[in-house]
């Protein structure tokens, strides 16, 4: 059964409907997120899991539990559901510790200081729990934050943006940690953000939203060589699109020539489509007898993302070994290695 259920779900406010139709489910144990660009609908969906948004139409399941529809909706703080917010806000005046401990109050004094203890060791916070949140750090902070939705065992967590106050390093290190913890705690866990890469670390399936609906629920690796649509493949990850036409069951005619996939396309010959190429099946090599001229280059590190134009004026994003440093205008080969061809409706 699922720990999680949205169910052709409609939400909005003061009559307008601004999430439509949303078909969700989430495993126990699994790690799902919202990821879309600003306005799309994600903080409206997540909160009406947690109870304070009321559902226009459709069903909201917790387990074997139908949590809110037009009907009914039980109250937020009866839900069972977990939440972190950008805004940390612990209790200022409260150690770690019984920040840890609010919600847990009516346990019995000992189980209270073994979960506690628990969660401090698995958020990495063993031994501060007699501090105060000023003598933390925010990653710290946010872990304590985290510690405490856990702590009386939500049957569903819910983070929105959780690390989007904090600066980028520690924001790509946390989403990464956090998901640990909660694979090690067999939490399931929803959370909202508009940043790919913290999507791609912390989730086990990732949903595109656009205009308040979910365009494409997979897992992020799917989504960046599978995506469904060009939205969802521009939303995940840097490509370029070019026209073709369907030849047969495994070419295309396109500006670059006839490509062939390694896979069926399912589509008609004579269908024209939008191909989609990423820079890492476009690949700078010396030894290739295409050419191309470099338009622009960034150097990031481990390898350069190059720009380069085609004689027929097609431009594309090419990955290049970090050695290989051309200068701008210089003729570079270039290797297609596109065996999985991705068509997109045009
Ligand atoms: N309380 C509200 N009253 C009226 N309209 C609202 C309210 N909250 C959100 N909206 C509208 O609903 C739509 C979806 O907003 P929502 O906050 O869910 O988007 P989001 O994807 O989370 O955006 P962001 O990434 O900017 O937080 C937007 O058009 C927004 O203006």
């Amino acid at each position: 059964m699922a720990a999680l259920q949205l169910k052709r779900l409609n939400l909005g406010y003061d009559g307008q409907t601004v999430v439509h139709q949303v078909d969700l489910s989430l495993a126990s144990g699994e790690l799902g997120c919202l990821l879309g660009p600003s306005g799309c609908g994600k903080s409206t969906l997540l909160r009406s899991i947690a109870g304070f948004t009321e559902v226009l139409s459709g069903e909201i399941w917790l387990g074997d539990e139908r949590i809110a529809d037009a009907h009914h909706s039980v109250p937020a703080q009866d839900r069972g559901v977990g939440l972190v917010f950008q805004d940390v806000a612990l209790f200022p005046h409260l150690s770690v510790f019984d920040n840890i401990r609010f919600g847990i109050e009516r346990w019995s004094r000992a189980d209270q200081r073994l979960r506690v203890d628990n969660l401090l060791a698995l958020v990495g916070l063993s031994g501060l729990g007699a501090r105060f949140p000023h003598e933390l750090s925010g990653g710290q902070q946010q872990r304590v934050a985290l510690a405490r939705a856990l702590a009386p065992r939500p049957r569903v967590l819910l983070l929105d943006e959780p690390f989007s106050g904090l600066d980028s390093e520690l924001r790509a290190r946390l989403a990464n940690e956090v998901r640990a913890i909660l694979k090690a705690d067999g939490v399931t866990a929803l959370m909202v953000t508009h940043d790919q890469k913290e999507a791609f670390d912390f989730a086990d399936r990732v949903a595109v939203m656009r205009d308040g609906i979910i365009e494409q629920f997979d897992p992020a690796y799917r989504l960046y060589h599978e995506p469904r649509s060009e939205f969802v493949a521009r939303f995940v990850g840097a490509g370029d699109v070019l026209p073709c036409t369907v030849i047969n069951t495994t070419q295309v005619d396109s500006p670059l020539g006839i490509l062939t996939s390694d896979q069926t396309l399912g589509y008609e010959p004579g269908q024209t489509m939008s191909l989609l190429f990423r820079p890492d099946d476009v690949i700078h090599d010396d030894d290739a007898t295409l050419h191309a001229t470099l338009v622009s280059k960034q150097f990031r590190g481990s390898h350069f993302v190059y720009r380069v134009r085609f004689e027929n004026g097609v431009e594309l994003g090419c990955l290049a070994p970090s050695h290989h440093d051309h200068e701008i205008g210089a003729d570079v080969g270039v290797r297609l290695e596109v065996e999985h061809l991705v068509l997109l409706p045009k």
